[in-house]
């Protein structure tokens, strides 16, 4: 049989000749030992690697599923295709089938994850840690510079979100307001009845944007009104363009439109700035007042060195969030309305109600008389479910994220899609039924927070949002209360922005319903 020791390979101690033999040994131990020595950190190394391995394969299975498409272009015709269909969530629809409700894909060359999951966009809106940042589109990003309200994190924002929403929702502003809504609304309304042809969606954007330059600078109709409306509309036209900056290119027009607008502001707020001291026991007035009160209470920090051009910047960019929003809200609410003819009758039967009451006790409408019309705040939400200009939140990742599952790296962009939760039918009963009074059944239910986020939420939930209920309301009131309309033929689009493709054209009369309908 054979033996390593026969062999002499090993030896027993009881061979051992001193001092070669034991020196052998000794040689040999130490070698072993040296070996382990040296190996231990190599095997700890490779364990360690082992671990990353797995931990990388794992976050790897943990990045949600979905295709990146075609080199470079990814899968963005097919989500244009789907944006120009009467059914833009159908780009969504499939690939939550394919790879559930948080896939990812790539679109016009950004790899992107897109939540269709309510508690997921939850997260995203949240934003705890600061970890998401919201990302748009390069042209927007020029054209609303870095330190914008709308694309700034972290403390700043949080400073005029706070403030900027107190006076939003001030008794002061909501009693002062109203009543320069209702003369807005009637002026407007009663300038339609007497066109052959409207396009509510050109005629509400006049009339929204006088409301909203009167909230945030109290310019009143005129001149001043004609030419900053003229700047701005140049000023937006870039908001999505090919963002290339030299003469003649769109980018470049906008940025110069800016900066016109810029200068017809910052008149307007020097003007202010000089009768601020003597003003400063009223409450604010618009929002360059609260802004000047900040900048002058030492809020602001770093931008108190310039404090004109930061309060003129921060007006101009609160002028994009309300002035595409609300124009296309109403004009929607009417396209709804008027292929509902149920719905119609009953905003009608609550709206009279209430003028008959005011018109019996002589008072004025207050705001919560208009946000106490249940069905109207129903026809309100409906409208802004089915279709909202803004259909979701774009941001970005700093850090590694895991949400309910799912890994969200770090740079990745992330579409929280409201509009797919907003039409998801696990959720909402035949959800491309106009259906008022499905909020009857909805309103109260714990997740309905969750489930329907129009205005977003969390640290960026828009600070306009009673306003802009206030301004629907009051529309909706004159119009059903005073007036019929016919609408022709039209439909909705929903890219690049969700708009009627004929701009909703409409015949208004004017109507006594005196009598009880
Ligand atoms: C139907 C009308 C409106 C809708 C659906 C709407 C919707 C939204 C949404 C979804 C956001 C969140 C964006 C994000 O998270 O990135 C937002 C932000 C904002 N909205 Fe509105 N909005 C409306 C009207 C208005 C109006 C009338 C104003 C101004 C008076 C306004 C001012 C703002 C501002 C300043 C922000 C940025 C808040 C921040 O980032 O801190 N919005 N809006």
């Amino acid at each position: 049989m054979y033996s390593p020791a026969k062999a002499g390979l090993f030896r027993s101690p009881g061979n051992l000749s001193f001092p070669s033999d034991f020196m052998d040994y000794w040689v040999a131990g130490f070698l072993f030992l040296t070996a382990g020595i040296l190996l231990r950190p190599w095997l700890w190394f490779r364990q360690d690697q082992d671990q990353e391995e797995e931990e990388k394969e794992k976050k790897k299975r943990m990045i949600p599923k979905g295709s990146l498409g075609w080199p470079v272009i990814g899968e963005t015709l097919a989500f244009i295709a789907c944006g120009y269909s009467s059914r833009p969530v159908t780009f969504m629809d499939k690939r939550k089938s394919l790879y559930g409700k948080v896939f990812k894909t790539n679109i016009i060359g950004t790899p992107i994850i897109i939540s269709t999951d309510a508690e997921v966009n939850k997260v995203v809106l949240q934003n705890h840690g600061n970890t998401f940042v919201p990302a748009y589109p390069k042209s927007i990003t020029e054209l609303l510079g870095e330190n914008s309200i709308l694309s700034i994190n972290g403390p700043h924002q949080k400073r005029l979100h706070t403030i900027i929403g107190a006076f939003l929702r001030s008794p002061h502003l909501k009693e002062r307001i109203t009543r320069d809504i209702e003369a807005s609304v009637g002026l407007t309304l009663s300038s339609w009845s007497q066109l052959p042809l409207v396009h509510v969606q050109d005629e509400t954007k006049k009339m929204t944007f006088e409301i909203l330059v009167k909230v945030l600078m109290s310019i009143s109709p005129g001149e001043d009104l004609d030419i900053l409306k003229l700047e701005f509309e140049e000023f937006i036209k870039g908001l999505i363009c090919i963002p290339i900056k030299f003469p003649g290119t769109r980018l470049y027009k906008s940025l110069k439109a800016k900066e016109r607008l810029i200068k017809i502001v910052k008149k307007v707020v020097e003007e202010r700035q000089v009768a601020t001291a003597e003003r400063s026991k009223l409450p604010a007035n618009d929002a360059v007042d609260v802004l000047l009160r900040d900048v002058n209470d030492g809020g602001g920090s770093d931008k108190q060195s310039q404090p004109l051009d930061f309060v003129s910047g921060k007006i101009v960019e609160m002028m994009i969030p309300g002035e595409e929003t609300m124009p296309t809200a109403m004009t929607l609410a009417v396209k709804f309305l008027n292929d509902s003819p149920v719905a119609l009758a009953k905003l009608v039967e609550e709206n009279m109600e209430m003028k008959r009451r005011k018109l019996e006790s002589g008072e004025q409408f207050n705001w919560s008389d208009y946000m106490s019309l249940s069905f109207t705040q129903n026809v309100i939400n409906e409208t802004l479910r089915m279709a909202n200009i803004i259909n979701g939140v774009w941001r970005k990742t700093l850090k590694d994220v895991e949400i309910k599952g799912y890994l969200i790296p770090k740079g990745w962009c992330v579409l929280a899609s409201f509009i797919s939760v907003h039409m998801d039918e696990d959720i909402y009963e035949n959800p491309y039924q106009f259906d008022p009074w499905r909020w009857d059944r909805i309103n109260g239910s714990s997740n309905s927070n969750v489930c329907f986020t129009p205005f977003g939420g969390g640290q960026r939930l828009c600070p306009g949002l009673e306003l802009s209920k206030l301004e629907i309301s009051i529309f909706l009131h004159q119009l059903v209360t005073r007036y019929s309309w016919t609408a022709e033929e039209d439909e909705i689009v929903s890219f690049p922005t969700v708009k009627m493709k004929r701009r909703l054209p409409i015949r208004v009369t004017p109507v006594d319903r005196a009598s009880p309908i």
